[in-house]
């Protein structure tokens, strides 16, 4: 059995539940170095909790998913953000999910810009990297340490993600 999902384009205000956008949101944006450079401050914060956690930078080269995609399974880092900023500017799909007694709910989906990026809080249901089209490399925000930091469900169901217009 399969349920299709839509797809909803990615803003600050729809993910504010999951985490954070990492745009060049002109509010947070500071004029530096004499004025030649445009700070665009505080997008996220990185978290890392544990014994002798600490916050590392990665670069993931994503091969693209095809669609239609069937979503039929969701994980989540207890001990720390997750962030992912796309570096060549393409776009791409973010999937998350309210926690529903400790199992994801329905997937929602939205497609990400090529200048898109979003941080996971620690603990957030999510799809592992959705990158559409061609092979892609994001810059990666998380979290090492001693403690195992992946939870993963399987869905009894597909869902179907598909009808991204590139
Ligand atoms: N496993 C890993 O480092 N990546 C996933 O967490 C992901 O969200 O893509
Ligand atoms: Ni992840």
């Amino acid at each position: 059995m399969t349920q299709t999902l839509t797809i909803e384009p990615l803003s600050r205000a729809v993910f504010a539940p999951f985490g954070d956008v990492i745009e060049a949101d002109p509010a947070t944006m500071r004029l530096i170095n004499s004025g030649t450079t445009e700070r665009y401050h505080a997008l996220g914060k990185a978290e890392a909790s544990g014994d002798g956690a600490e916050v590392i930078f990665n670069l993931f080269r994503g091969q693209p998913r095809a669609l239609p995609y069937a979503i039929d399974m969701m994980e989540r880092h207890p001990y720390g953000s997750q962030s992912f900023q796309p570096l060549s500017g393409r776009p791409w799909l973010v999937v998350v999910a309210e926690d529903e007694g400790g199992k994801p709910g329905l997937p929602q989906v939205f497609l990400a810009r090529g200048d898109q990026g979003i941080n996971y809080r620690a603990n957030i249901w999510h799809h592992p990297l959705m990158a559409l089209g061609e092979t892609s490399d994001f810059l990666v925000v998380d979290r090492s340490g001693p403690e195992h930091n992946l939870e993963e469900y399987f869905y009894p169901l597909s869902y179907i993600v598909s009808g991204v217009v590139l």
